[in-house]
């Protein structure tokens, strides 16, 4: 897409998270330098790069689990230093995370985890908690009878399941994705996949998610960035990507693995070349 035409697309839509000049340190070790990012409102977001890049670093600075050198990050417009304490948890609630392993409480039955966030945040009779899990669970294509089990109970597809349901549990505007795929045998990820897509066309739920797999960015991601030398190094669409002459993505997008997958176009772009 030519830039101006991005741009202008861009500007009508809604970002719902901005991150400006965002620089992360361990030390003397810069791992993101003047990083900027823009996620808009009802895309599925594939952010990939390098291992070691600092993928998950920034994905923990924007959460607010590790701390930053400089820069702002803004949330749905409002920039998390500047709100009350009060309006930080309420931004706090539009933010759905499943992290690369589910990270369920294992002495908790999935109807348990999926309640965790509405008893942090909501009050609401137990009757009206049991329901709204028990709609989470449908939502993520799991059987009601998965409510009651343990995570040691159910399979790895099934996890990823439940923890998406948990990070759906308040209705977020904006839900991260660690890997979400990474462990499902191909047929689970595809489902996978489909589901995300799903939910971003009936909740217009906007999509943050850190991936690898090749399979995803060709089948539901709508826009890619790519991090590398501590920044975001290109962001556009899948056609972008194949245009594009950075060696580290070049040889991501046209090597080997990439070109055994039937090359789809932009997933919500059909007409687009
Ligand atoms: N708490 C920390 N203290 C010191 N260095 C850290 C810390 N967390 C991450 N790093 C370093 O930051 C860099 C980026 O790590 P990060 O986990 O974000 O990479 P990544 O792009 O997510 O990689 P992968 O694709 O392998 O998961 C690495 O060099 C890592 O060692």
């Amino acid at each position: 897409m030519a830039d101006e035409e991005a741009r202008e697309e861009h500007s009508e839509r809604e970002a719902v998270l901005s991150v400006r000049d965002l620089t992360v340190a361990f030390g003397d070790k810069v791992v993101l330098d003047n990083l900027n990012l823009d996620v808009y409102r009802g895309e599925v977001l594939g952010f990939i790069g390098p291992s070691g890049a600092g993928k998950s670093v920034l994905m923990r600075t924007v959460l607010r689990l590790l701390e930053r050198r400089s820069g702002t990050i803004k949330i749905l417009g409002a920039d998390y230093d500047k709100v009350t304490d009060a309006e930080r948890v309420t931004l706090d609630t539009r933010l759905g995370v499943l992290f690369q392993h589910g990270a369920l409480f294992s002495a908790l039955t999935v109807k348990e985890n999926i309640q965790l966030p509405m008893r942090e945040y909501l009050k609401l009779p137990p009757w009206l908690m049991d329901e709204l899990a028990y709609m989470k669970i449908q939502m993520v294509g799991l059987h009601p009878d998965a409510g009651d089990k343990y995570p040691s109970e159910l399979s790895g597809g099934m996890i990823k399941r439940a923890g998406l349901a948990r990070a759906l549990a308040l209705d977020p505007d904006l839900v991260f994705l660690d890997e979400p795929t990474s462990g499902l045998d191909p047929i689970g990820a595809a489902e996978f996949d489909d589901l995300i897509a799903r939910l971003r066309d009936t909740l217009g739920l906007t999509v943050y998610m850190v991936t690898h797999d090749l399979d995803s960015l060709f089948s539901v991601c709508d826009r890619i960035a790519v991090l590398g030398e501590r920044r975001v190094l290109v962001e556009g669409t899948l056609t972008d990507m194949l245009n594009c002459d950075d060696d580290w993505v070049k040889s991501y997008f046209r090597g080997k693995r990439a070109r055994s997958i039937p090359q789809k176009k932009d997933a919500r772009n059909p007409n687009r070349d």
